[in-house]
């Protein structure tokens, strides 16, 4: 698939016409980052903006202990790495290619001209601030007034909603999620993730169909953790 196809399915840039969406792929340079790898650390200076063709990156901050939050698990069509672009300040976060990741760069002065030249996408750009502004006051809201049950079904069922795909028995969550990758994505701790998950296979509401979580009766999940 070309880099203008890509680019015409990323909602940032989908009002953009074929001209311009042939000559923002004049622009990107490809990237590939191994399983593992850091793309940037929080702190860096922000040059570019990524834009993922394969794999997937998680966005995460780490505490100076060790301890970890992933914000976002991000996937194909899906593009980060703008907030430095904007403000001109370092890296918020910290991103990490979770399995091999294809990416493409687009240097700040080029992003910046489009911005500046085309209105639509400044729109676009904003309504993907807002939903991620929502998305971390939800984070605020989760920690400061939900146990650990609760935030562990909120977040599967917005994984479910976001990256789910039907399986034979359910919805299957497409990550496939480490308990302490979805220990970070909570909030909590691993051995809570555990016991929760146990009780919620014992209860017929989720099962693991090859090493991915599958949620059975989402609707009674989320009555059950309200
Ligand atoms: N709370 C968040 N949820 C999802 N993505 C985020 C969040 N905070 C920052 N990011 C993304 O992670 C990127 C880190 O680098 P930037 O600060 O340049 O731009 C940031 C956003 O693209």
């Amino acid at each position: 698939m070309s880099y203008a196809q890509l680019l015409a399915e990323i909602p940032m840039f989908e009002s953009l016409g074929r001209e311009d969406l042939e000559n923002m792929s004049s622009l990107l340079q490809p990237r590939r980052f191994a399983r593992g790898e850091v793309i940037f650390h929080r702190g860096d200076v922000g040059t570019a903006l990524f834009i993922i063709r394969r794999g997937q990156v998680a966005i995460r901050l780490s505490s100076s202990e060790g301890r970890e939050i992933t914000l976002a698990l991000l996937d194909r069509g899906d593009a980060f790495g703008e907030l430095s672009l904007l403000d001109g300040e370092v890296r918020s976060t910290d991103a990490m290619a979770r399995e091999e990741a294809h990416l493409l760069t687009l240097q700040r002065e080029d992003f910046r001209r489009y911005l500046e030249t085309r209105p639509q996408v400044s729109l676009a750009l904003l309504a993907n601030m807002s939903r991620l502004v929502r998305r971390t006051t939800q984070l605020v809201y989760d920690s400061a007034f939900l146990d650990a049950r609760s935030r562990l079904v909120r977040v599967l069922l917005e994984l479910a909603k976001t990256q789910g795909k039907p399986s034979p028995e359910g919805l299957a969550i497409t990550p496939k999620l480490t308990q302490s990758e979805l220990a970070n994505l909570c909030g909590v701790t691993r051995e809570s993730v555990n016991k929760w998950l146990r009780y919620y296979v014992r209860e017929g509401m989720l099962s693991f169909e090859g090493g991915q979580i599958v949620l059975i009766q989402p609707e009674r999940l989320g009555q059950d953790a309200e």
